[in-house]
C-alpha cells in the first residue's frame, strides 16, 4: 500500500482587530440606513421602468450609430443641394419639355415635336405672366401695409391711446408685438435662415427608401440584428430580379402594406411588389434573401401573400428557432375539450398552437426520426384528456410508441403482419357506417344541425362524441397489396365527409409520395404537417399543391438539427406555421406519457357522475368477425383455392380468430352458408364462385328481412356485440396486453352480455367503458 503524504492547506490572511472593523461596519450601516435604501430602491425602480429601459437602449443605440449618422447627414446635405440644383436647372432650361421635343424629333413625330416646342413657348410666357402677377400683388400688398402703418403712426402722434376705442388699441398692441418679435428675430434671422436652408437641404437629400433608420425603436439588445424596411428594401434590391432592380434604380419606392413590426420571435412585413415582380420570384431566391438579411435560410420566410404581387415576409430573430418548445402545457395538469383543440407546439411567433382536431383530418409526414410519431402521440394524448373522446390507434409496424396510451385506447393494433391492415380496413369500414349513422342522427335533430357540436356530442344517447382514429406509418396500409386500395377508398370517403360528424383521422407517414398516399387524401386533408422532407414533391404532398412554389417549404428544415420542428398548414388562420412541437418523452426509460394517461383515466372516471346525467355517448363496438367475408377476402378472386391454403391464409389474416381453426371448422362454416364441398385434382378446394353466390344469397336474405324504407345503418346499440378480432389474445400482429388487461377497456368486454342501450361503465364493471 502506498503511503500518502498529507499536505496542509495554507491560507493567506491578515489578523484584524476591533479598531479596524468598527469604522467599516459603521460605513456599511450608514449605507444601509432607511433613507439610503429608499433612494436606492427608487433609483432602481425608475431604472427598471420599461420606458426608461427603452429610452436607455435607444440612447445607447443612437450613440453607437452617431459617427455613421453624421456621415449620412453630410451626404444628405450634399445630395439635397445637388437635387435642388438639378431641379432649378430643369426648371430654368425646360429640360423635361426639351427632352420630349428631342424624343419626338428622334422618333420623327413632327406633331409631338411641334406640340412640345409650343408648350415650351407657352410655359415661358406663363412664367413671365406669373412673375408679373406675383410682383404686382407684392407691390400692392406692401403699399397697403405701408399706408396703414403710416396712418397708425400719425394717429398715434395726435391722439391719446387711452382714449382710443378698444379694437384700435388692440391693433396697436398687435403692431407693437410684431415689431418686437421682428426686433428679436432680426438678430437671429441669418442663423435661422442658415439652419432652415440646411434642414430643407437635408430633407431634400434624405434617403427615400422607406423606413428611415432613426424611426426604428431599438429596445432590444440585439439591435444590430434587426430587420426594418430599409434592410428589407436593400435585401430585395440585391436579389438579382431584373424588373425589381429597374424599378428601384429609377427611384421607385417599395410600398409596405404592413410596416416591419415585431411579431413573436421575429419581424413581419408585407410588401406590395412593383410591376413585373411576383412574390414567387422572391421566394425562389430565399437563400440570397436570407444572406442579405444576415439570417439562416430557416430563419427567413418569404411567402406569397393574398395576391401574387404581395410578399409576406417573416424573419426570425437570430438563433431563436434553435431552442425547443419547452414542456407540453398539459404535462402535469389541465384537460382538453377536443372541440377547442390540443396544444401541440410553439409557432415561429412564439405562440402556443392549439391543434384543431374537430372538423380536421391530419396528415403528418417527413423523413425518418424527425418527430412524426411524437406529434401523433401528443395529439392522441391531448384528446385522451377529453373524457368524451374515443380513441383508436393502428400502427403499421412493430413499434411501442403508443404502448403507454393503450389503457385509454378503445382499439389498438400494432404489428407488421397482414392482420393489422385487415383490422384497420375493417375499422375504416365501421367508421364509414358510423358516419352514415351520425348523418341520420343529425338529420333527426331539431333544426337539422349541419355538424356535431359540443352540445350534441354531450347529448344523451346520440353517440356523437369525438371519435379519433390514428394510423401511424399509413403508407404501409395504403400500399398494401391486398388492403391498400380498399383502405384508400374508405379513408378518402371519411376524410371528405366525416369531419362534420366528429370523426377524425390522423395519419402519419415517412413517405408522402403520390404512390404511397392517395392523391385524394393529400388534396382533402385539412391539416398538413411536414417535418424535414427531401424534395418539393413530398413538400406539396403534405402541405398542399403549390406550397413549395409559394415559399412554404419544409425542404429548408435540416435532418437532425431541426428535429421536432415542422411546417404546418391549416392549423391556424395564417398561411403556414413553423412549429417547434412539444415533446412528451417515451424512450430510453423515460416515460412521461403514462402519468398523463393515468390522469386522463382518472378524469374520465371522476367525471362519470357529471357525464352520466347527459348519458355518456356510447362508443362504437367492434364489429363481429364475418367468416364468410373473410374466406372471400383470402381467396382474393382466384377461381379455386385448396382448403389448406384457405386455412393458412385465414390464420395470417386474423391469427386470433383463425389460428385454432381446422378443416372441420372451415367445412362447418361453408356448410352453414350452403357452399358445397368440391374436389379438384384429388384435393379439397373452395371455389370463389360458390362463396360469392353464398354472400349474395345472404345479402338478399338480409334485405328481405329488413322492413322496407329502412335508411342507412342501424344505430350503434343494435350493432352485434360479438367480439372483434382485436379483442382476443394476440400473436404476431398484436394489441398490447395493457389494452386487454385494463378493466376499463371495452375490448375486454364485447361478449353478448354487452347489453344494447346500457351506459358505458367507467369503472369497468360491465357495459361499454373505455
Ligand atoms: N418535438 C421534439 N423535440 C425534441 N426531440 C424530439 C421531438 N420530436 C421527436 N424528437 C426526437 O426524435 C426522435 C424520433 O421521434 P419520432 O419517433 O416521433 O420520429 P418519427 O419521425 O416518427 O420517426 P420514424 O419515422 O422513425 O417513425 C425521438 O425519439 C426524440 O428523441
Amino acid at each position: 500500500m502506498t503511503r500518502r503524504e498529507l499536505v496542509r492547506k495554507v491560507f493567506d490572511a491578515e489578523i484584524v482587530d476591533e479598531e479596524t472593523v468598527a469604522p467599516q461596519c459603521k460605513e456599511a450601516t450608514a449605507e444601509r440606513s432607511p433613507a439610503a435604501r429608499v433612494i436606492r430602491s427608487a433609483v432602481r425602480a425608475v431604472a427598471s421602468h420599461e420606458a426608461v429601459v427603452r429610452a436607455r437602449s435607444v440612447l445607447a443605440y443612437r450613440l453607437r450609430k452617431a459617427p455613421r449618422d453624421l456621415g449620412r447627414l453630410v451626404w444628405f446635405l450634399v445630395r439635397g443641394v445637388g437635387r435642388w440644383s438639378g431641379k432649378a436647372w430643369r426648371w430654368a432650361s425646360y429640360a423635361d419639355l426639351r427632352a420630349d421635343a428631342r424624343a419626338a424629333r428622334l422618333s420623327g413625330d413632327a406633331d409631338a415635336r411641334r406640340t412640345a416646342q409650343e408648350l415650351i413657348r407657352a410655359d415661358a410666357r406663363a412664367r413671365w405672366a406669373k412673375l408679373g402677377i406675383f410682383l404686382r400683388r407684392t407691390v400692392i400688398t406692401a403699399a397697403v401695409v405701408i399706408v396703414l402703418l403710416v396712418l397708425l403712426a400719425l394717429l398715434d402722434l395726435v391722439a391719446d391711446r387711452a382714449e382710443m376705442p378698444g379694437w384700435l388699441r388692440a391693433v396697436y398692441e398687435v403692431r407693437d408685438a410684431i415689431a418686437a418679435g421682428v426686433g428679436v428675430v432680426r438678430a437671429w434671422l441669418p442663423w435661422l435662415a442658415v439652419v432652415g436652408v440646411i434642414g430643407a437641404a437635408l430633407w431634400e437629400g434624405r434617403d427615400r427608401s422607406p423606413g428611415a433608420g432613426w424611426l426604428t425603436r431599438p429596445d432590444r439588445d440585439d439591435a444590430d440584428s434587426w430587420v426594418d424596411e430599409r434592410m428589407v428594401s436593400r435585401a430585395l434590391a440585391h436579389l438579382g430580379i431584373a424588373p425589381l432592380n429597374a424599378f428601384l434604380k429609377n427611384g421607385g419606392e417599395l410600398v409596405y402594406t404592413v410596416a416591419a413590426r415585431k411579431d413573436g420571435d421575429g419581424t413581419y412585413a408585407q410588401v406590395r411588389l412593383p410591376l413585373g415582380v411576383t412574390a414567387a420570384m422572391v421566394t425562389d431566391r430565399r437563400k440570397v434573401l436570407a444572406a442579405n438579411l444576415g439570417r439562416a435560410a430557416l430563419e427567413t420566410w418569404p411567402t406569397t401573400g393574398e395576391e401574387d404581387g404581395v410578399l409576406d415576409l417573416w424573419v426570425a430573430d437570430k438563433g431563436t428557432l434553435s431552442g425547443g418548445a419547452g414542456d407540453w402545457p398539459l404535462l402535469h395538469d389541465g384537460f382538453v375539450d377536443v372541440f377547442d383543440g390540443v396544444p401541440f407546439g410553439l409557432s415561429q411567433r412564439g405562440l402556443v398552437i392549439n391543434a384543431p382536431l374537430f372538423e380536421s383530418n391530419w396528415l403528418v409526414g417527413g423523413r425518418p426520426g424527425q418527430g412524426k410519431t411524437n406529434v401523433l402521440r401528443v395529439l392522441m394524448l391531448g384528446a385522451a384528456l377529453d373524457p368524451t373522446a374515443e380513441l383508436w390507434a393502428y400502427v403499421m409496424g412493430e413499434s411501442p410508441d403508443f404502448e403507454p396510451l393503450a389503457p385509454r385506447l378503445s382499439r389498438y393494433r400494432v404489428g407488421m403482419d397482414d392482420s393489422v391492415p385487415a383490422d384497420a380496413v375493417r375499422a375504416l369500414e365501421e367508421l364509414l357506417k358510423e358516419m352514415e349513422r351520425r348523418g341520420t342522427v343529425l338529420g333527426e335533430q331539431p333544426g337539422q344541425p349541419p355538424k356535431v357540436s359540443r352540445r350534441l356530442a354531450d347529448k344523451p344517447g346520440l353517440g356523437l362524441h369525438p371519435l379519433i382514429m390514428s394510423i401511424d406509418e399509413c403508407h404501409e396500409l395504403f400500399q398494401h397489396p391486398r388492403y391498400g386500395k380498399q383502405a384508400a377508398d374508405l379513408a378518402v370517403r371519411l376524410i371528405k365527409r366525416g369531419r362534420k360528424y366528429g370523426i377524425i383521422l390522423l395519419l402519419a407517414t415517412q413517405s408522402p409520395t403520390k404512390d404511397s398516399i392517395p392523391k385524394e387524401i393529400t388534396r382533402n386533408i385539412s391539416c398538413g404537417v411536414a417535418f424535414a422532407v427531401a424534395d418539393h414533391v413530398a413538400n406539396d404532398g403534405l402541405l398542399g399543391a403549390g406550397k413549395y412554389r409559394a415559399g412554404v417549404r419544409a425542404t429548408e428544415l435540416r435532418m437532425k438539427t431541426d428535429r421536432g420542428t415542422c411546417v404546418a398548414v391549416g392549423v391556424s388562420d395564417n398561411a403556414f406555421e413553423l412549429i417547434r412541437t412539444f415533446y412528451v418523452p417515451f424512450e430510453d426509460g423515460a416515460d412521461m406519457v403514462t402519468p398523463v394517461v393515468t390522469r386522463a383515466m382518472a378524469h374520465r372516471a371522476e367525471h362519470r357522475p357529471a357525464l352520466s346525467t347527459h348519458d355518456i355517448p356510447r362508443e362504437i363496438e367492434a364489429a363481429p368477425v364475418d367468416h364468410l367475408a373473410d374466406i372471400d377476402r383470402v381467396i382474393g378472386g382466384e377461381p379455386r383455392v385448396r382448403t389448406q391454403t384457405v386455412l393458412a391464409r385465414l390464420a395470417g389474416h386474423n391469427p386470433t380468430e383463425y389460428e385454432p381453426w381446422t378443416a372441420r371448422d372451415l367445412r362447418s362454416v361453408l356448410d352453414e352458408h350452403g357452399v358445397p364441398p368440391r374436389k379438384s385434382d384429388g384435393a379439397m378446394v373452395v371455389r370463389a364462385d360458390d362463396v360469392a353466390e353464398a354472400i349474395t344469397r345472404r345479402t338478399d336474405r338480409d334485405e328481405a328481412r329488413e322492413p322496407s324504407g329502412n335508411q342507412g345503418v342501424s344505430p350503434v346499440p343494435s350493432l352485434p356485440p360479438a367480439p372483434s378480432p382485436d379483442q382476443g389474445e394476440q400473436s404476431t400482429g398484436r394489441r398490447t396486453g395493457a389494452a386487454c388487461d385494463t378493466p376499463e377497456h371495452p375490448l375486454e368486454q364485447g361478449s353478448a352480455d354487452t347489453v344494447s342501450g346500457s351506459l358505458p361503465d367507467m369503472d369497468g364493471g360491465g357495459g361499454h367503458g373505455d
